[in-house]
């Protein structure tokens, strides 16, 4: 994808503070020491309960291309420290240059559901390279997950009926645009307006018609006919540009001579004025003229929670809805708070030592370990409880698991061969082990796991929280480091 949209190497997609902090682990002799980070969240976006995992293909996309070509290490020189002397010696420009890249990545495949704390990628190996892609692994899973779980929420709302995504005017930018456009179809999204991202990304793109279409005109019948003459198979009239029953009015007339012709009119657009009330009484105007298969679309700064309003609490006629602004821009919260933090490094032993980052706020105390995360299902298959632990201690069938914000609260959990661990291989010593499913496949997978998980989690207000707890040992583990900083 990024080859795609973009000519060079997106290797310098990073913080400068990765390049300084790389140059001194390789001026202190660190470059090479083995490293394990974690990338998670801690709060699932929109005060959801549910989280949906997404961005691990362009994090492939992006590795698969991590080297820093001529232009990089040009550009690396260039850079000067406050004395105007060169920021790096030649000698790391020589090191990048060569770098091979040897990390091994585990992640959570795209359209998995996912909960605060959980890594959804783990990265070993030498700390330089680990440091390195921190930024950019953080924006792309950052943003797919946090659109594509936006998307999810809408899906949830709009239950069978058909979503389109129309944000592309919109959108953060060209980059944004196309990126929310994949995440939105993750998520279950039917099809997009953004004609650029249907081609890159192989989905279906649909649409309508804009008011300067009926306005170009001096009356609206005109209009709309003359729109049916050059596009007979593909109408969907918008009603709205000055009075929208009597629009309706106009759409009917001109599928009734569309139909003369052969051809059906596909619907109507709403995107203006008390959208239950127009698309019920539009409703009754297209049964009455034959027009039962005629769909009535919706736009107009549509969220999740207006959609659920209109459908289940005011009886809304409407069957496709066309969402922009608020997806695309994850209106109610324009970014997810996903980090990476380092949960050990080898000493000069060879030993792991792991590592803790403390907070005043317990649910910002990072996790130690070389962490994965094991799923526990019920007998019909439903997810019950996810337990992290320490992968470099054998995992027990009967395990006890421990609320990390509350010690008191406990589960005693079966990891039989119902369980799974939610971190599958991606690179192993830097090679590619991993194939990406297709987009589609992905959002199967998005619409699968939502059936799994309890209405009560799936709510927008005041969710229920899905159990996550720490495996009893890497608690203890977790406490003995922090009592240890602290003394
Ligand atoms: N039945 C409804 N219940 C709740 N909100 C609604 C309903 N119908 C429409 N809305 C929302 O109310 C808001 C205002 O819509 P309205 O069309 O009156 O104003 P507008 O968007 O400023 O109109 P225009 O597009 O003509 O400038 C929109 O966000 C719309 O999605
Ligand atoms: O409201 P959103 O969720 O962002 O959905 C996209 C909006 O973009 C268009 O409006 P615009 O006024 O830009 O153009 P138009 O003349 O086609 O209505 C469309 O009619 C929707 O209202
Ligand atoms: O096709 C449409 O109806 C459309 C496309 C982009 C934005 N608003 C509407």
């Amino acid at each position: 994808m990024s080859k795609d949209l973009y000519a060079h190497s997106l290797t310098l997609l990073t913080d400068l503070y990765q390049i300084t902090m790389a140059y001194a682990y390789w001026k202190n002799g660190n470059a090479e020491k083995e490293a394990i980070f974690h990338g998670y969240f801690r709060k699932n976006p929109f005060n959801g309960g549910f989280t949906i995992c997404a961005g691990l293909e362009y994090v492939l996309d992006y590795l698969n291309n991590f080297t820093f070509d001529d232009s990089d290490l040009e550009y690396l020189s260039s850079l000067k420290d406050n004395d105007n002397q060169p920021l790096f010696e030649e000698g790391f420009i020589d090191y990048l240059r060569q770098l091979d890249f040897q990390l091994s990545i585990d992640a959570v495949e795209e359209g998995t559901l996912l909960f605060p704390s959980e890594p959804f990628i783990r990265v070993r190996g030498p700390l330089l390279q680990c440091q390195l892609i921190e930024t950019a692994i953080l924006n792309i899973i950052n943003f797919q997950t946090l659109i594509t779980t936006k998307a999810a929420r809408l899906k949830i709302a709009a239950k069978d009926d058909v979503l389109l995504e129309f944000g592309l005017r919109r959108a953060q930018g060209i980059d944004g645009s196309i990126g929310a456009t994949r995440a939105a179809y993750i998520g279950g999204f039917d099809a997009t307006s953004n004609v650029l991202a249907a081609k890159l990304l192989k989905i279906p793109v649909k649409g309508t018609h804009a008011h300067s279409w009926i306005m170009s005109y001096d009356d609206e019948l005109k209009a709309f006919k003359a729109y049916a003459e050059a596009m007979p198979t593909n109408c969907i009239f918008l009603v709205d540009t000055y009075n929208t029953l009597e629009g309706v009015k106009k759409a009917i007339e001109t599928g009734k001579e569309l139909r003369e012709k052969g051809h059906e009119m596909i619907g109507v657009r709403l995107d203006s004025g008390d959208l239950a009330y127009l698309s019920i009484e539009a409703r009754k105007l297209l049964d009455n003229a034959g027009f039962e298969k005629a769909s009535i679309v919706a736009s107009n700064d549509l969220d999740e929670y207006l959609i659920n309003s209109l459908k289940i609490e005011q009886g809304a006629k409407i069957s496709v809805w066309g969402v922009g602004t608020k997806l695309v821009t994850a209106y109610d919260q324009p970014a997810l708070g996903g980090v990476y933090k380092l949960g050990a490094i080898k000493n000069d032993n060879g030993d792991w030592e792991y590592k803790v980052k403390l907070s005043e706020q317990i649910n910002k105390i990072s996790n130690p370990g070389f962490l994965q995360v094991r799923r526990m299902k019920h007998k019909d298959g439903k997810y019950l409880a996810d337990m992290l632990y320490n992968e470099n201690t054998p995992l027990e069938k009967n395990s006890v698991m421990i609320d990390p914000n509350n010690s008191f609260r406990t589960k005693s959990i079966n990891c039989d061969e119902n369980s799974f661990d939610l971190l599958v291989p991606i690179f192993e010593n830097g090679k590619l082990v991993y194939t990406s499913p297709t987009l589609h496949e992905i959002q199967c997978k998005t619409l699968k796991e939502l059936t799994l998980i309890d209405n009560s989690i799936k709510r927008f207000y005041n969710p229920h929280e899905y159990p996550v707890g720490l495996e009893k040992s890497l608690h203890m583990m977790k406490l003995d480091i922090i009592n240890q900083i602290k003394m």
